[in-house]
């Protein structure tokens, strides 16, 4: 049997060059203020697209990168062997780097497969306390509560995954990213093992880790299908991660690293900048093309009260595309908004269809549409955008729409994630706090337990997300009570036409039987 043996490298060497590293490292690294591009700047000639406002301070404080088996730096840093045989199967059980069973397992929300799945799905949704969190003293009622939204939003639910063809394409869709990230980290000399845990539906994160147990996987790499940081995604997902790894003697000796976000990535970037200058070439006139980011949002709370970086690292990654896009002689307006609301708080603005009427109003006649949260077609860009957001966009004047596919199986996209699992693999139950590279992003490469404890440690009580009841003279208390009210008079009606009896008719507004 021929034996290769290749080199991974001995710490961070990332294909990106060294100027790509250092160009990030002020903006992530610093606790000073940061500097952005201001997206409302797109449709004003005065403020040019180079104009910079102070948005956000990074809180980030440092880290210390140790998860309980922590290896020595020293040792983590000496180079790896990676040891494959030209004839190892390349779905075998058993993928060894010097005597280590090297994972990846990528995380993801998870999405109906049917009709049938959809109210079960949201239930176990809703009944995530990062997506509801309700006060402490209420935390009893977040099972009632998921069960009574489920059943509550099903209907509308079904409607928009009918749509799109009777379930979520999401299963389909990451399991080929999963298989192409496999072939790719064969290709590289990395033969591992790539596992999907969804948070929400199957495969569950629960199954993934007890296939990944099966396998005896001594590292593991844990690469979130999101971009971008969330609290109310990765950071769910990483807390999952935490409890089952508390509980089992297994995972509690097998070492792992995160990567928790990626959006700055050159691969990435440079991908999504591909997407968009393809997709301004269907135009007839490409530069008068508004590129609309949309965003999935969050609910405000999560940023301004419980620190999610979600919103900065949007605008960084907005600022990045726009960066490679100007290399390339392309230089649009542009602007960034968050769809997707749900419930009545306060969401990260601007909303997406209040944008849209801006900027029909503002007489722009052509916008390309970019999902920017996510890497695979699902129901947010299936239906909300490509049918609900067009339809908007057109009623208000909008005359030519493009949307940019996600990136999906995008072969370029692929080999950068399988180059993120590479670097990423010296970090693997090591300390990496003195490491520059490994603090590229706001949200730096960690164990689980770490990043959960440098974001949202207190796990603060937030505005849930829905319509929730609370005591006093509140939002929810008003609509709630304003329900309540409106059920009352529907019932009183009701008993007055039937009976004969009541109110309106002592008081003759409606005729007596008797
Ligand atoms: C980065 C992406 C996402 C963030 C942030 C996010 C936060 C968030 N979402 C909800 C509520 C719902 N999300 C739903 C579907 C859904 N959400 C995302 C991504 C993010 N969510 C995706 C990719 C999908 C689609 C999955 C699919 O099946 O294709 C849904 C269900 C669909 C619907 O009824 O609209 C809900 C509900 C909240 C409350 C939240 C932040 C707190
Ligand atoms: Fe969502």
């Amino acid at each position: 049997m021929a034996e290769s043996i290749a080199m991974l490298p001995s710490s961070i060497s990332s294909n990106a060059p060294l100027d790509h590293h250092l160009r990030l490292l002020p903006r992530s690294l610093c606790n000073t203020q940061k500097l952005y591009r201001c997206p409302e700047a797109c449709m004003s000639d005065s403020l040019s697209r180079n104009s910079l406002v102070a948005k956000y301070t990074s809180t980030q404080s440092s880290l210390l990168f140790a998860n309980k088996q922590s290896q020595s730096r020293q040792k983590c840093l000496t180079p790896l062997k990676a040891v494959a045989t030209s004839e190892t199967p390349a779905n075998s059980a058993s993928p060894l780097i010097g005597n280590d069973k090297i994972g990846v397992l990528l995380l993801n929300l998870g999405g109906p497969e049917t009709l049938d799945d959809v109210q079960p799905f949201l239930f176990n949704l809703f009944a995530d306390p990062d997506i509801i969190r309700l006060p402490r003293l209420f935390r009893f009622l977040q099972k009632p509560l998921a069960q009574f939204i489920s059943v509550f939003r099903a209907s509308k639910s079904k409607e928009g995954y009918a749509a799109i063809g009777g379930g979520s394409p999401l299963r389909k869709i990451t399991d080929a990213q999963a298989e192409e990230l496999r072939k790719s980290l064969w290709s590289k000399n990395v033969p591992a093992k790539v596992y999907v845990g969804m948070r929400y539906w199957h495969p569950f994160t629960e199954e993934a880790i007890q296939q990944i147990k099966r396998d005896g996987i001594t590292k593991l790499v844990v690469l979130p299908l999101y971009p971008q940081f969330s609290i109310s995604t990765s950071g769910s997902s990483l807390r999952l991660l935490e409890s089952i790894f508390r509980e089992d003697e297994y995972l509690v000796n097998m070492q792992h690293t995160v990567i928790p976000s990626w959006y700055q990535r050159e691969g990435y970037i440079k991908a999504m900048a591909n997407l968009i200058e393809m997709e301004l070439k269907i135009f007839d006139s490409p530069d008068k093309v508004v590129i609309f980011f949309s965003a999935h949002g969050v609910p405000l709370a999560y940023v301004e009260e419980a620190g999610d970086p979600y919103k900065a690292e949007m605008e960084e990654c907005v600022d990045l595309i726009i960066e490679e896009l100007e290399k390339r002689k392309i230089t649009n307006a542009y602007t960034l908004a968050y769809q997707s609301r749900v419930g009545p708080v306060e969401w990260l603005k601007p909303y997406t269809d209040e944008t849209i009427i801006d900027l029909g109003k503002k007489g722009v006649k052509s916008l390309l549409a970019v999902p920017i949260s996510f890497v695979s077609e699902h129901i947010e860009t299936l239906e909300e955008i490509d049918v609900e957001y067009k339809e908007l966009a057109l009623k208000c004047g909008i005359e030519n729409w493009g949307r940019v596919p996600a990136l999906g199986c995008e072969p370029a996209f692929i080999s950068d994630l399988a180059d993120a699992v590479i670097e990423s693999l010296p970090y693997v139950g090591a300390m990496a706090v003195s490491n520059i590279e490994a603090r590229q992003s706001l949200v730096p490469l960690g164990s689980v337990e770490e990043l959960l404890a440098a974001y949202d440690s207190q796990r603060r009580e937030l505005p849930p997300p829905v319509t929730v009841w609370e005591w006093g003279w509140t939002k929810s208390a008003e609509t709630w009570n304003g329900r309540a009210a409106m059920l009352a008079v529907l019932v009183l009606l009701v008993l007055e036409v039937t009976t004969g009896e009541g109110f309106l008719h002592q008081w003759g507004i409606l005729p007596l039987f008797r």
